[in-house]
């Protein structure tokens, strides 16, 4: 699916290289975790898959194509088969959650039917039902993200690369996204995500390919973010927080929380906090409560020194922010419905749609004598001639139907709707 053959990516004016010599290979439906410190080749790793950027030096198949015999034109059809999620979203702002997520299948051509079907089915697949008129600056940061997961899958893509998805969130909407990405994995999507958070590899135990100063320095199936046992555990993550700080969050959680019960949303807003403290053990000021001390002996604890192979020394792989517990991975609710359509279901009524919304030639002297009756012809039986019909022949099948007001919004135009017109 996604194959590295001795790849080099020497960026201009570097000397060194953003990635050296990789040789790796990533297989259908597989969930990879890409991790790494910071400038480690991550993002170069994704870039390249993508054909954003060139390698130096080696191949790079993706789904069965050597990317260095891609034609720059080509690349935007290359490109149909692959997602991509950012950390900053990349949402366009002055268009809304449905035209942000509509956009990618214009785009690529799809017909207007599908789109009108497509797009609310992959918003309700993201728990984004009934959203779709709001702008982005209405939505939530998780909501955001999730417009952006929508826009890289309404399109059924067979890859889906993620960099840093979850680095804007906090922990309870990280966890609802990777809840979300490992369903849209176990619909057989390949997804690969470049991230810092060691909280969400270590629960998901998945593959995790860690780089290092352009290297791959481990590869490994069902494995945590860190190699050794040097890292904490998540688990004991969790049991670290301390009570009264529960109880202080049971206090505060409130209601009206839609992503969480109110417990879960109390238990994850305590960890939330016990989460954030090793930034303030960290700051200038001295660690005089019994919680900043906890908290910088976590922060320390949290530098996750991982062993040199051999002689090699290697960076150490450090988690950005000790966020996401198992926790609040475990209590995530789905953000996901079951799509209840099969893909078939769903061309199909794309078909009928179309046909509905689409103008209709009708050759002079076919239909019948009140024009109403009158259908798409293909001109066989041009003899059987209305003269009315040259009244309605502008009219789509829809406004012939009855379905729509005569002289409503057409083909292209953003709100049109099929449905009674009283
Ligand atoms: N466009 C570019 N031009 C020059 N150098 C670049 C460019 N992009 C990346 N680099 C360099 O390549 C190396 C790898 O960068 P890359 O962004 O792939 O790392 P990363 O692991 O994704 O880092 P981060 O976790 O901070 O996002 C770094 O040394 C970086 O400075």
């Amino acid at each position: 699916m996604i194959r590295f053959d001795s790849v080099t990516k020497t960026y201009p004016g570097q000397a060194k290289p953003a990635l050296n010599d990789i040789g790796v290979e990533i297989l259908r439906g597989e969930f990879v975790f890409l991790v790494g410190a910071s400038g480690s080749g991550k993002s170069s790793f994704l870039r390249l898959i993508l054909k954003e950027e060139k390698p130096s030096k080696g191949t790079i198949h993706v789904l069965g194509q050597n990317l260095g015999s891609i034609s720059t034109r080509k690349v935007p059809y290359f490109r149909r088969d692959l997602g991509v999620v950012f950390q900053d979203f990349r949402l366009l702002r002055d268009k809304s959650v449905y035209e942000n997520v509509a956009f990618t299948l214009r785009v690529i051509g799809k017909s207007r039917g599908y789109i009108h079907s497509a797009v609310p089915e992959t918003l309700k697949l993201v728990g984004l039902d009934g959203k779709g008129k709001r702008m982005p600056h209405e939505l939530s940061g998780g909501e955001q993200q999730r417009v952006a997961i929508a826009r890289a899958i309404v399109n059924k893509p067979q890859i889906l690369l993620a960099d840093e998805p979850t680095g804007n969130l906090d922990p309870v909407t990280s966890a609802g996204i990777m809840t979300l990405l490992e369903r849209i994995n176990a619909g057989g999507t390949t997804v690969v995500m470049a991230t810092h958070e060691a909280g969400i590899v270590n629960e998901m135990r998945r593959r995790v390919i860690e780089l290092s100063g352009g290297d791959i320095v481990r590869d490994e199936r069902s494995a945590g973010y860190g190699s050794v046992d040097g890292t904490l555990p998540a688990e004991d993550e969790a049991a670290d927080v301390p009570d009264d700080m529960i109880a202080a969050a049971v206090d505060t959680a409130g209601v009206g929380s839609t992503d969480v019960d109110a417990a879960a949303a109390a238990t994850a807003a305590a960890a939330t906090a016990a989460a954030n403290a090793p930034s303030e053990a960290a700051s200038a000021k001295p660690a005089k409560t019994k919680r900043a001390a906890r908290a910088k002996k976590r922060a320390e604890s949290e530098a996750v020194p991982v062993v040199a192979p051999e002689t090699e020394p290697r960076e150490p792989v450090t988690a950005a922010a000790p966020k996401v517990t198992p926790e609040m991975m475990q209590q995530s609710q789905p953000l996901y419905v079951e799509p209840e359509a099969s893909d078939e279901v769903t061309d199909a009524a794309a078909e009928i749609t179309a046909a509905a919304t689409a103008s209709i030639d009708i050759p002079r002297g076919s239909g019948g004598a009140d024009g109403d009756r009158a259908e798409a012809s293909d001109g066989d039986d041009a003899d059987t001639a209305p003269a009315a019909a040259d009244a309605t022949a502008h009219l789509t099948l829809a406004e012939r139907l009855g379905l729509r007001a005569p002289g409503g919004p057409r083909e292209g135009d953003e709100d049109q709707e099929v449905g009674p017109t009283r």
